[in-house]
């Protein structure tokens, strides 16, 4: 069987995996970590057109879908917004979209991108 060789890390897969981290840690009630399933949210699927969580995003990266940081930002704000769509003002789940967003682009801002990747080069 031909081994199929660990494709080599991208410097962009690198960035996103760290940035994935980072934004997850800031959904300690993983509300945020799998799909919204139809059975927990009613009428979900009917509708939310383009549903978007943390471990697709996490498997888009390992499958080297994203080819610029933007686009992992634009499924992160995807996946916020549709929280922010579906559930009321009132929910734990809008509140926690609505803070995880803000917190989220104000990561992705390059001045403060670059005080987190400091580390890493
Ligand atoms: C993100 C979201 O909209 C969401 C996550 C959840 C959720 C996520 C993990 C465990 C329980 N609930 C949820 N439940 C009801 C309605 C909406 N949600």
């Amino acid at each position: 069987c031909v081994l199929k060789l660990k494709q080599q890390k991208s410097p962009l897969n690198k960035l996103l995996e760290h940035l994935l981290r980072f934004l997850e840690k800031r959904d300690p009630h993983q509300f945020f970590a799998w799909p919204v399933t139809d059975d927990i949210a009613p009428g979900y699927s009917s509708i939310i057109s383009k549903p978007m969580d943390f471990s697709t995003m996490r498997q888009k990266i390992d499958d080297h879908e994203y080819a610029a940081l933007s686009e992992f930002s634009d499924d992160f704000r995807l996946m916020c917004e549709n929280a922010i769509r579906y559930n009321h003002v009132d929910t734990v789940y809008h509140k926690a979209a609505k803070r995880l967003l803000q917190m989220g682009l104000k990561q992705l801002q390059p001045e403060n991108l670059m005080r987190t990747l400091k580390p890493l080069s």
